[in-house]
């Protein structure tokens, strides 16, 4: 983010207790989608998703995701029912909701500033 941008798109953080951070979220009115491949698929749910206008936590598991997300979730999502990476999942489920339009973001805080070229590389910095 210091070279690229986007502090006030992103804040990282690590939880020590996940479950605490849904039961607060949900408390303080957000929603809770968990991604996974045994949800109802993303295409039928899209549009009831974009629709949502509160604060929306995301899901995506790595290993073993325990049975009390996806009784705890407001919605489980499948990107597809086949199982694929975590990143990928999360990436076309984000495609989907801002229907592209985060292809065209760019971040006002970014140091490099690249130049689209057909070919080649250009890459401008700001100080
Ligand atoms: C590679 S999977 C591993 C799943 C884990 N081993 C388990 O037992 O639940 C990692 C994560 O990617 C996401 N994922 C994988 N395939 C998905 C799909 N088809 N739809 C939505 N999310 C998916 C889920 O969030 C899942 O927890």
């Amino acid at each position: 983010m210091e070279e690229w941008g986007g502090k006030s798109y992103f804040k990282l953080e690590f939880v020590s207790n996940p479950k605490t951070l849904v039961k607060n979220w949900k408390e303080k009115g957000g929603k809770v989608v968990h991604l996974t491949m045994y949800g109802l698929n993303l295409t039928e749910k899209v549009s009831e998703l974009a629709q949502i206008n509160v604060p929306l936590l995301v899901i995506v598991g790595s290993e073993k995701v325990e049975g009390w997300y996806y009784y705890n979730a407001d919605y489980n999502i499948a990107v597809s029912n086949q199982p694929h990476s975590e990143v990928s999942a999360l990436a076309i489920f984000l495609d989907r909701i801002y229907k592209g339009e985060e292809l065209n973001i760019s971040f006002s805080d970014a140091r490099l500033l690249i130049i689209p070229k057909e070919r080649g590389k250009e890459v401008v910095r700001r100080e």
